[in-house]
């Protein structure tokens, strides 16, 4: 499957929504402290709960890789590849080395996971991004305007007239897009940045976080980051989505949040194109 070709179907579908496999095992419903694959069947539940209303899924690396559960990475992943062939998986893992190792790391990701893109963190240079880019039908997506508070303390720093964002959404347009499969992380608190970062990359798709438990603007995403209504963004929801309901209705109270965020983003859309 071609990662953007699948992205942009889904947006075509009417849905901007990725939902975020993080797990939190003190989050759970208490019914999984008993269960040995606790993390999979927990992902599984959301997954077949929340796929009509997805662009994408993103599982989160560190998550897995913290409480030893890389093989219930592989596991979600695979499942749900087989069972919604059509729902790219993004696997957010924030690579990045030099490129030999680089391109270790662009193999644990599609071809050890079997991802269908992978994050990519771009502070080594060029050398350390295109030994994902490499691999034509993956999506790599670069971390440009990043979420978190401290985001700007670097990003923003202004060289060459320009904040370092500016210039990395520069290179990814114009160096890395070769094989048109780059993508960039704008975080939804950054809004401002968002606006100018499209302007230097009109066509890349944009995975956006930070809507939901980090605050983000919502509205703001939409208008300043879309190419045009309904295309463009990858809005990730985690936390929000995966913990609406600590209860038995916990996958039907994550559905609800994942339906209302898509329908939110569509009705940005339809008040000012209607
Ligand atoms: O690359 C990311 O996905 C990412 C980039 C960024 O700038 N900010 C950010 O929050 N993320 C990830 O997006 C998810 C956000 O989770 P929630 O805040 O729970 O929705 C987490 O998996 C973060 O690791």
């Amino acid at each position: 499957m071609n990662f953007n070709d699948a992205i942009r179907h889904h947006w075509q579908s009417g849905t901007q929504v990725c939902v975020g496999l993080d797990p939190f095992l003190d989050r759970f419903p208490p019914a999984f402290s008993s269960q040995t694959n606790a993390i999979f069947e927990f992902n599984k539940a959301i997954i077949d709960a929340t796929a009509k209303y997805v662009c994408c899924f993103k599982p989160q690396f560190a998550h897995y890789a913290a409480e030893a559960a890389e093989s219930q990475l592989k596991q979600t992943i695979a499942y749900a590849k087989s069972n919604y062939p059509n729902i790219p998986v993004i696997l957010d893992s924030k690579r990045g080395d030099i490129g030999s190792t680089a391109s270790m790391y662009a193999r644990e990701a599609f071809e050890h996971y079997l991802a269908d893109a992978v994050t990519v963190n771009p502070y080594m240079g060029s050398d350390t991004v295109l030994p994902f880019a490499k691999f034509q039908d993956k999506g790599v997506i670069v971390l440009c305007r990043t979420s978190n508070p401290s985001a700007a303390e670097f990003q923003n720093q202004t060289i060459e007239g320009e904040p370092l964002y500016i210039h990395v959404a520069r290179k990814a347009q114009q160096l890395w897009n070769e094989h048109g499969n780059i993508s960039l992380v704008v975080g939804a608190t950054a809004a401002e940045e968002m606006a100018k970062i499209r302007s230097v990359a009109p066509d890349l798709p944009f995975l956006v976080p930070g809507i939901g438990a980090q605050g983000g603007d919502l509205t703001a995403t939409v208008e300043n980051g879309q190419t045009s209504p309904g295309s463009g963004l990858i809005i990730n929801s985690s936390r929000q989505v995966l913990y609406a309901s600590q209860g038995e209705d916990f996958a039907q109270a994550a559905a609800k949040e994942t339906k209302k965020l898509r329908d939110d983003i569509n009705a940005i859309n339809d008040h000012h194109h209607p």
